[in-house]
């Protein structure tokens, strides 16, 4: 089945419960402030082979059944869907184990990634949040959250994405799951949605934290 349209979709089902997945995940992104004016994208695996998206130009916090589709990940985009859908899709198909991909617009990711776009990374450390992130058990490791510069060609942006993504990380570093396209927002994802919103809500508040630390140093410095 290539096509299809959540209202149709019983409850109590994968599918179903992958729907209330992003319904659920998208209200808590726009509670937060993370989604304004309609951006971001949410998606949840209800199987081997389909995901369940949103569809593009909806407000992700007042998310109906019928604002989700469900994707076959091997066939086309369904018309409608996200305008980022191709990022969500080809990313389910490299990586089996991600059961959810969660994209937000937050101000602190948006600001870091653009401020990072020439380094192409933001390199995370000393931060007990870090632990939050899937296979982190210090605050003194390294984590790279590797920096894109936008684009709107997601088949150019995609080819720069995964071959960052499956080169072996710098020696020491370890890759977050997650990334930032610059001036944009931040992709985070997880096993399971619960994973995929710690992700995304750890990365969002340590790029928040860094903020506030450079802002108090740069004051600092002005006081001297
Ligand atoms: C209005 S924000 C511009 C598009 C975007 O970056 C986004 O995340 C939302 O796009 P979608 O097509 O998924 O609604
Ligand atoms: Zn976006």
């Amino acid at each position: 089945m290539a096509v299809s349209v959540a209202h149709n979709i019983a409850a109590q089902t994968p599918e179903g419960d992958a729907v209330d997945a992003v319904i659920a995940a998208g209200r808590n992104a726009a509670g937060r402030h993370w989604v304004p004016a309609t951006s971001g994208n949410f998606s949840v695996r209800a199987s081997a082979t389909h995901i369940a998206i949103t569809r593009s130009g909806v407000d992700k916090g007042a998310l109906q059944n019928a604002d989700v589709l469900l994707q076959d990940i091997d066939a086309p985009l369904l018309p409608g869907s996200s305008a980022e859908a191709l990022l969500h899709v080809v990313h389910y198909r490299e990586w089996p184990q991600t059961g959810a991909i969660f994209h937000a617009h937050g101000p602190y990711a948006t600001v870091i990634g653009r401020a990072h776009a020439g380094q192409g990374s933001v390199v995370l450390r000393g931060w007990e949040l870090q632990k939050a992130l899937e296979g982190v058990s210090s605050h003194e490791q390294d984590i790279e959250v590797p920096v894109f510069q936008n684009d709107q060609d997601m088949e150019r942006l995609w080819k720069r994405i995964r071959a960052r993504l499956t080169a072996p990380p710098a020696p020491g570093l370890i890759l977050a799951p997650g990334y930032l396209l610059a001036g944009h927002g931040l992709y985070a994802w997880g096993r399971d949605p619960k994973a995929a919103v710690r992700h995304l809500e750890a990365l969002e508040t340590i790029f928040q934290q860094i903020i506030i630390l450079e802002t108090y140093r740069h004051d600092a410095t002005d006081r001297l």
